[in-house]
């Protein structure tokens, strides 16, 4: 029986680990559960699995992790407010089933370091894959990973064409259906942009070996390439209940969980290149992941801070990579990575961002 705590539980991503969990209460445990602000629905959660611990808020996340005994923790949180809670797995020994993909970019090597060989099992859908495509083989003959994108809801668009895109046109996302940030930065492709620094931490493969394809059924979620040519993918019907049961028994598969292709209709799979033009985050996100130091935290704040400015109508779409960009720019890292110096940094990105938004 593994001992599961999930922090995030009311999310998208929580709720979905809550689904797998209620079908396999012979395999699973639930010894707490955590989210930010709905107590009404953390409540509910919690009488339904018979759990005693919980925590609102990303501090108290932090002390349900160090007070509970888990085998198992899942970050479903949103944003690089997840942090102290995945340092904090990562010193309790627990396995770290990690969706919240913001901690570990922001916190890069504070987080790398801290983590032993496979502490941290990945959640994200394009991570899963390659975990799952690398089973097999060794770390020399892998050439390249090619993350697959849906190319969201704005996919053939020009620059142009995005320039009077609303924020509902930006939460209709074409294949998945998740919380409001991952949505939107789906939409920007920051998401992807921010897929590609995971990646690399994750596997320890350089950007320049580490390509994004467009790929719109979001059926293969990501690929590698072997030194031999040879190309191996892992397909699916979108469902992040095979990525989540994978990460919560790991590295065994919990049987039933979704449903498999189907190979008795006619089906077509396409993939195009990504038009950098129209969506220059992957490659922004490249050279800050490339620069590293608090970079990626800064490209992170920025984004979360111009996400929710787009939503309150404060910031064209188009102006969330421009403000990324214009705070990356400005940017001057401390001379050591810190937890002490990656916040400052952090506050300065989303002054810096708020302010330029401000001024329109
Ligand atoms: N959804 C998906 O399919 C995928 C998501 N991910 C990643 O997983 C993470 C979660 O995404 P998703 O589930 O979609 O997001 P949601 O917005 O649906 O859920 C976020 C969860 O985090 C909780 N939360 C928000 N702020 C805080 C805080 N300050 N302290 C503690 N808990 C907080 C929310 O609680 P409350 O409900 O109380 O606000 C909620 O439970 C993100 O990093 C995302 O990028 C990755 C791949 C796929
Ligand atoms: C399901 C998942 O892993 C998301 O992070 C997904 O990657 C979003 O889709 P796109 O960013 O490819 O549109
Ligand atoms: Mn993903």
């Amino acid at each position: 029986m593994r001992r599961i705590l999930i922090l995030g539980s009311t999310g998208s991503i929580g709720t979905q680990a809550l689904d797998v969990i209620r079908a396999n209460r012979d395999r699973f445990e639930i010894v707490g559960l955590a989210a930010g602000r709905d107590a009404e629905g953390l409540r509910r959660q919690a009488e339904e699995f018979g759990v005693a611990a919980t925590a609102l808020g990303a501090g108290d996340a932090e002390r349900l992790v160090r007070s509970v005994e888990a085998d198992v923790v899942v970050n479903g949180i949103t944003g690089s407010v997840g942090l102290g809670p995945t340092l904090a797995v990562l010193e309790t020994g627990a396995a770290l089933a990690l969706a919240n993909k913001e901690s570990l970019i922001v916190g890069g090597e504070l987080v790398t370091r801290r983590a032993a060989p496979g502490q941290i099992v990945p959640v994200d859908s394009e991570h899963s894959a390659i975990a799952q495509c690398l089973r097999s083989g060794e770390a020399g003959e892998v050439r390249r990973l090619v993350l697959t994108a849906s190319g969201g809801p704005f996919r053939g668009r020009t620059r142009e064409q995005l320039r009077e895109v609303t924020p509902r046109e930006a939460l209709a996302h074409p294949t998945w259906d998740m919380g409001r940030v991952v949505t939107t930065n789906s939409a920007t492709l920051v998401n992807k942009g921010l897929e590609v620094i995971e990646a690399h931490l994750l596997f320890d493969v350089p950007y320049d070996r580490i390509d994004v394809t467009v790929h719109p059924q979001s059926i293969v979620h990501s690929m590698v390439e072997f030194v031999d040519g040879s190309t191996i993918a892992q397909a699916s019907p979108p469902d992040m209940r095979l990525p989540i049961s994978l990460a919560l028994d790991h590295p065994r598969r919990v049987a039933g969980v979704g449903a498999p292709l189907d190979w008795t209709t006619a089906s077509t799979w396409t993939f195009e290149p990504l038009d950098t033009a129209a969506f220059p985050s992957v490659s922004l996100a490249k050279q800050v992941g490339v620069a590293g130091s608090t970079y990626p935290a800064v490209f992170n704040a920025a984004n979360e801070q111009a996400v929710e400015a787009f939503h309150d109508g404060a910031l064209p779409f188009l102006g969330i990579v421009d403000t990324i960009a214009r705070v990356v720019d400005a940017h001057e890292p401390p001379a050591e990575l810190t937890r002490e110096s990656l916040a400052d940094a952090e506050r300065w990105a989303r002054t810096t961002a708020d302010r330029l938004i401000a001024a329109g």
